[in-house]
């Protein structure tokens, strides 16, 4: 070892349920660091980046990657590479992370109008929904036409069915349209579904696939198209501020996360997830989504149930939550399980007595009072988010 010693004890997110983009780096994703690659990744000469890029799109089975700080960014670069010539328009589900949570990229950086489709089946998006909303390039001067189909997969921890993305690829191509999947969770799908990254690759054009959420790597995705798209978004990627330099550093600590057993980790996250959605509904607890992988969305409404009683209940038994979202992932102890049954039962026994109807807009965002906890100190304010 150098004379650089680790940390003595770095906090590891073992009872943060608020998301799993808490995991921290473990000590081997650190170790691995110390010996990374240095080039300068925005010519493309830090070999370690190259590797990862080369590796995730051989995993998801296409030619190139790209390595992106975040989602968000590898998102976005994406869809405005797939657009050309506006007006044009984007159509995903209402709850789509480029649309809800990438603070109107879509608008600034392509100029696109987008369609946000509320699932017919209430989760996740069918041909017969698409066709239904989209905006055919017919001509016509007053509509924005569809240049792409954008899904995500997982969203809100729900598998998208491969029969219902073969069908929809299938029209996308009929009809000239892109298909892009925002795969912040693709690894959950494809460990849940059993299905390899590669078969999710055949259907789309191109495939956001993080490393920072359920993966557990503490930063970034890799951007996966073909070579041309790639070359494009790359100079996108630049505009935007994204060509960091020595990322050989990261890529390590990436490569590290998805060798280390990520099936193995991801059952693991997702069969707490099940256990959990099986106690809401023993409980009559309401859901809003079926529990597929690693999320349990409460559905707060139906509950009536106030997000920050929820929060400071999930306090009182050490588990942090910021909302109805409970987030699982490989750092989340055994016990935390059983922890969050009891503060979910006291918040949704509180309801009954106190019933919280939140007819306000969707608060992405607010700060609950402080209070003092169990133990007589102030709580920290808690940021809740909507979730
Ligand atoms: C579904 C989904 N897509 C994209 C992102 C964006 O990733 P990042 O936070 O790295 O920008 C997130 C959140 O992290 C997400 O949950
Ligand atoms: C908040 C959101 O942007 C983040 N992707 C999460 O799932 O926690």
């Amino acid at each position: 070892m150098t004379d650089m010693e680790l940390p003595p004890a770095y906090i590891t997110a073992s009872n943060d349920l608020r998301s799993d983009t808490f995991t921290t780096p473990t000590e081997a994703m650190m170790k691995a660091a110390l010996t990374a690659s240095v080039g300068d990744a925005v010519y493309g000469e830090d070999i370690d980046t190259v590797k990862l890029e080369q590796k995730v799109a051989k995993l998801a089975g296409f030619e190139a990657g790209l390595f992106c700080v975040s989602g968000t960014l590898s998102n976005q670069i994406a869809l405005r590479t797939h657009l050309y010539q506006p007006p044009y328009s984007v159509l995903c589900d209402y709850r789509a992370h480029v649309y809800t949570h990438e603070a109107a990229g879509l608008a600034i950086l392509s100029q696109a109008m987008v369609v946000p489709v509320i699932p017919s089946n209430g989760n996740y998006l069918t041909l017969q929904d698409i066709k239904r909303h989209y905006v055919p390039d017919d001509g016509d001067i007053h509509a924005a036409p569809t240049k792409v189909i954008s899904l995500e997969n997982t969203l809100h921890g729900i598998v998208y069915p491969l029969e219902e993305l073969i069908r929809i690829k299938g029209w996308c191509m009929e009809n000239g349209l892109k298909l892009h999947c925002d795969g912040a969770r693709i690894w959950n799908a494809a460990v849940q579904a059993n299905i390899p990254l590669k078969q999710y690759g055949e259907i789309f054009d191109s495939i956001s696939i993080c490393l920072s959420k359920s993966i557990g790597a503490p930063m970034g995705s890799v951007l996966v198209g073909d070579v041309k798209f790639i070359k494009k978004c790359n100079h996108f990627r630049k505009q935007q501020g994204g060509g960091v330099r020595q990322s050989g550093i990261m890529a390590r600590m990436a490569m590290v996360a998805i060798e280390d057993n990520w099936k193995e980790r991801l059952h693991r996250s997702h069969s707490l997830a099940h256990n959990l959605a099986a106690f809401c509904k023993k409980q009559g607890i309401p859901l809003e989504s079926p529990a597929d992988t690693n999320f349990v969305f409460v559905d707060l409404r139906k509950a009536r149930m106030d997000p920050d009683v929820l929060v400071k209940k999930g306090l009182k038994y050490n588990v942090k939550l910021m909302g109805g979202r409970v987030s699982f992932h490989y750092q989340i102890e055994d016990d935390v399980l059983e922890r969050v049954k009891l503060a979910l039962s006291e918040a949704f026994e509180y309801a009954k007595q106190h019933p919280c109807d939140q007819d306000g807009p969707t608060q992405v965002y607010r700060s609950a009072s402080t209070e003092i906890d169990v133990h007589g100190n102030a709580i920290q304010e808690i940021k809740t988010y909507k979730y």
